[in-house]
């Protein structure tokens, strides 16, 4: 069982309820883990909303903006729910829904207002928490408005616009109307909030990929048998799934701005792909033929129903594009017709999410084109059998197990007979701040974006980028621990000494020496790494303090002496750095983007600082 929400303030009329339920975004552990522990926290007394509430009523936010799935696009869907503390009859405090509102559909008054509007008065001093940022733009700053004119004087939001150019702006905009703004990640980090933010995420998950890839979103879904199979040796799949599984699908159209299926799904099925039972949206229907050897009559060329195009072949029958045309059907020709650029395609036209309903050709093609991020696979409870019977993913290429693609966030629903399993299968691109944050800009590089899309990872020395790492070959000749210039062999045996230097003690000065002559960069690392354990009162006092100017002495050193680094770096430019270390929090990345990425920034303040767009000196850096 969900945990209950919160109750609603008296007299204010609940929100309409959801018309296609949350669960389909939320994976199984999301689920499961936000069941237990709310009980108690409702108990215990708060002044002010703890933690666990802010990631609650986000995920509630979240929860109200995937009413509208399918309907605002090309807009994100937006949810708003605006809290007060209120005190019960025990004297605790509780926090209380007062008002809710999502966007419902373009050109429609947004999630901010319509909250704002119910919650009235009660609104004065409340807390609004956004799954999204506004998308304020144009000279319109309804959302904004609405949350100050309200009296609002927090916000907690899940998710940064994805568009570059309304990141960080609402938030900027509220910040200096005096609200309180909380973001997750952020300003608020705390394990109560990785649900929340996976929340915030998939309902937003067709615009982050779109924005990410410049594609839409795509979701492969099939039915299949318990034996592997989407229709018998004959073809036939009329059906496989159970009536209940199948309404699933309406909604899951219904929720898509296309669906796509191949030429012989087409031959064999004769498929409406309609949202059919499901009031609301209805998506575009795209067959995709190369040789547009179809039926003359076919349910999808009646575009009374929806509208239906056919993606082909440059050149393919001319005659029968013809005949598809004086039907209202549109032809698209491709020079070379792929998953990709017919994804490229429906990109263009505005599409925030496409639903692939073909058969295992298509769907391998698909896959292989890395246009597929998650999979949606109904599995009845009977066997056909039949060794030729067609299965859900045709050829990949794969001959090894361990090359199989796994889902992430996997979830696993009864629906009726059947199980409705499903899972990406490839990650959210989340774009929590890549380092810098906000405000850490103008102090390492004021043409990035702390959001910016546009990253340069490097790590290993082979990579494309990796020179940018510390472990490449390029010595530097700058001062030892005597103040004499000695040839460091990499900016690691400079870095790794440096722990080290200065330190009274014959030791520490053998721990110097020791690293100085490091055949190699790990080496240096190890001895650098190991002693620093082993011996913490022989690292100088003040490293903590001073580590980042002594790798930033030493990269700059670096690049100022070869060339061809410098120009390396200068064709970085607007793109974000990021050592993708997984191991080092602080230098790296982080496997997931956790880490500080201190290497990535200085990287991009040397950058900015060669380009001249950076003061170079300490004291104007520091008054900028
Ligand atoms: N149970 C289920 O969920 C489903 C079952 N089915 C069943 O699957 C069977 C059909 O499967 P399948 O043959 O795999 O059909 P597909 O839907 O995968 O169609 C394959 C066709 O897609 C077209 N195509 C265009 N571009 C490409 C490309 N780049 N790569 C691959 N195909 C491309 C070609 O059409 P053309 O030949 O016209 O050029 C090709 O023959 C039927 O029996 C149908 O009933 C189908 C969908 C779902
Ligand atoms: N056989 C099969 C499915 N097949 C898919 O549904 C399409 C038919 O859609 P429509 O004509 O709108 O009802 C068909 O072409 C194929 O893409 N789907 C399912 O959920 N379960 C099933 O058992």
């Amino acid at each position: 069982m969900p945990p209950p929400p919160p109750p609603l303030l008296g007299g204010v009329a609940p929100a309409p309820a959801a018309t296609a339920p949350s669960f389909l975004h939320l994976p199984l552990h999301t689920r499961l883990r936000a069941a237990a522990p709310r009980a108690a926290a409702t108990a215990s007394v708060r002044a002010s909303h703890s933690h666990e509430d802010d990631a609650f009523l986000l995920r509630r936010a979240a929860d109200v903006a995937d009413r509208s799935a399918g309907l605002t696009s090309p807009h994100p869907n937006f949810g708003c729910v605006i809290v007060r503390p209120q005190r019960d009859t025990d004297s605790a405090v509780e926090p209380l829904v007062v008002g809710e509102g999502f966007l419902y559909a373009e050109g429609t008054p947004c999630a901010e207002l319509l909250a704002a509007r119910e919650a009235g008065e009660h609104a004065r001093g409340a807390t609004a928490y956004l799954n999204l940022e506004p998308g304020d733009c144009y000279g319109d700053s309804t959302a904004v408005g609405s949350l100050v004119q309200a009296g609002i004087t927090r916000v907690v939001v899940g998710l940064r616009h994805p568009l570059k150019h309304l990141r960080g702006k609402a938030i900027k905009a509220l910040r200096s109307e005096g609200i309180q703004v909380d973001v997750v990640g952020e300003d608020l980090q705390n394990k109560f909030f990785e649900e929340a933010l996976m929340s915030c995420l998939t309902v937003n998950a067709p615009l982050l990929y779109r924005t990410a890839f410049h594609v839409p979103f795509s979701v492969l879904k099939y039915a299949m048998t318990a034996d592997g199979k989407i229709a018998a040796s004959s073809g036939h799949a009329s059906w496989i799934s159970g009536k209940a599984s199948r309404g699933r699908v309406f909604e899951l159209r219904g929720r898509s701005d296309a669906v796509i299926v191949g030429g012989n799904t087409v031959r064999f099925d004769d498929p409406r792909l309609t949202a059919r039972h499901v009031k609301g949206h209805v998506p575009v229907r795209i067959v995709l033929s190369q040789s547009l050897n179809l039926p003359e009559e076919a349910n999808l060329w009646n575009v009374n129903d929806a509208y239906t195009i056919v993606a082909t072949q440059r050149g393919a029958r001319r005659d029968f594009q013809k005949k598809l045309a004086m039907k209202g059907v549109e032809v698209v020709e491709f020079d070379m017709l792929n998953p990709r650029d017919v994804m490229s395609y429906c990109y263009d036209r505005g599409y925030l999410s496409v639903l692939w309903e073909c058969g295992g050709t298509l769907a391998a093609s698909a896959i292989s084109a890395s246009v597929i991020h998650k999979v949606c696979a109904f599995v009845a409870p009977k066997i056909i059998g039949g060794s030729d019977a067609p299965t859900p993913v045709g050829e990949l290429g794969m001959s090894q197990m361990t090359q199989a693609i796994n889902f992430i966030d996997v979830s696993y629903e009864q629906i009726d007979r059947d199980m409705l399993m499903s899972g990406f299968i490839q990650p959210i691109p989340d774009l929590s701040p890549v380092i810098p944050s906000m405000d850490e800009i103008p102090s390492v590089d004021p043409e990035v974006s702390p959001y910016e899309t546009n990253i340069i990872s490097f790590y290993k020395t082979w990579d494309t980028f990796g020179a940018f790492s510390n472990f490449s070959p390029y010595p530097i000749h700058m001062p030892d621990e005597n103040g004499e210039y000695f040839t460091w062999p990499t900016v690691e045996h400079y870095y790794q000494a440096h722990k080290f230097v200065g330190v009274d003690n014959p030791q520490a000065r053998t721990i110097v020496q020791d690293i100085k002559l490091a055949k190699s960069p790990e080496e240096a690392a190890r001895i650098g790494r190991t002693r620093q354990k082993e011996f913490p009162e022989l690292v100088r006092t003040d490293w903590e303090a001073t580590k980042v100017d002594v790798m930033y002495r030493a990269i700059k050193c670096k690049f100022s002496t070869y060339p061809s680094l410098t120009n390396m770096l200068l064709s970085t430019a607007g793109s974000v750095l990021v050592e993708s270390s997984p191991h080092d929090l602080f230098w790296g990345g982080g496997r997931e983007g956790e880490g500080l990425n201190y290497l990535g920034r200085l990287l991009m303040q040397l950058r900015s600082e060669i380009r001249g767009t950076f003061p170079s000196n300490v004291e104007e850096r520091d008054a900028a």
